[in-house]
């Protein structure tokens, strides 16, 4: 299944945000969007969704979703959402419980996302003995549940702490690896866009218009031993980006 922006164009009240967003993401794909503070990437996301509707121009979903998808497009957010109450097997269950899937179709789906996520040893824990890291696997584990299509992932990492980050970006690396994965994943970390983007939408700031899209031809396997050829392209694409970051970070100070 391919999720495609065309020509997304939002207001809120009256106030132009997006401003003819268009971009696609086809299957196996992880596109990337980076721009200032304020820009309006969750807004985008959002309406990727369907969750809001584009005040003109549309998101479109184009062929099948995978067979057995129970929610094509998947939201992870930053702030994991768990229920404190329910071990990591009872958050995963969740949202099958939701779909009337229960007993050994259920397990089977749990054993499989809890492995794939590394969390078959803490199965039965609570989120409350968790880290932060591990909290933002059982959110990807949830999320991979359902067996979406397309993963709407808003800043997922950005609520941890640096070497977690880099830790959870191995992660969904050898994830996306064994079996590659779509999303659509907004970031402020520009080090995350180029380790896992196939391609990196750069919004400008307010309105939010595309300055340019950065296709990044890189098995995405194989970024982590060629660091030099990435961090040429993270600066292309903070070049492109540092003038409006600066005006968006005085605006933000000026409040
Ligand atoms: N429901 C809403 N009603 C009115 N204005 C909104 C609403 N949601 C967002 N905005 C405004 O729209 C603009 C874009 O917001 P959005 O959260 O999409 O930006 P962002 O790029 O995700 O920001 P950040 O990088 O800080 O997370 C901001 O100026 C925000 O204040």
């Amino acid at each position: 299944m391919q999720l495609i922006a065309r020509n997304i164009t939002h207001r809120y009240g009256g106030r132009l945000v997006l401003d003819d967003i268009s971009f696609s993401i086809g299957e196996g794909e992880i596109v990337c969007v980076v721009g200032p503070s304020g820009c309006g990437k969750s807004t985008l996301l959002r309406i990727l969704g369907g969750l809001e509707k584009a005040d003109e121009g549309e998101a479109l979903v184009a062929g099948e979703a995978p067979e057995g998808s129970l929610n094509p497009l998947t939201y992870i957010f930053q702030d994991f959402a768990l229920l404190p109450w329910r071990s990591v097997r009872g958050n995963v269950s969740l949202v099958l419980e939701d779909h009337g899937i229960r007993g050994a179709r259920a397990n089977a789906i749990i054993d499989d996302v809890l492995a794939r996520t590394n969390l078959s040893d803490f199965r039965d824990a609570l989120p409350r003995q968790l880290s932060g890291g591990m909290k933002q696997r059982v959110a990807i584990a949830r999320a991979l549940a359902v067996k979406p299509a397309i993963m709407l992932m808003d800043e997922p990492l950005s609520a941890l702490d640096s070497q977690t980050r880099e830790l959870l970006m191995d992660d969904l690396v050898s994830l996306w690896s064994r079996e590659p994965f779509s999303a659509c994943y907004v970031t402020h970390n520009l080090n995350e866009a180029v380790r896992l983007g196939t391609r990196i939408v750069v919004l400008s700031r307010r309105p939010g218009r595309i300055r340019e899209i950065v296709e990044i031809d890189m098995p995405i396997d194989e970024r982590a031993e060629r660091l030099v050829e990435l961090e040429k392209l993270q600066r292309h694409v903070w070049e492109i980006m540092r003038e409006e970051a600066r005006e968006a970070d005085r605006e933000i100070a000026n409040v």
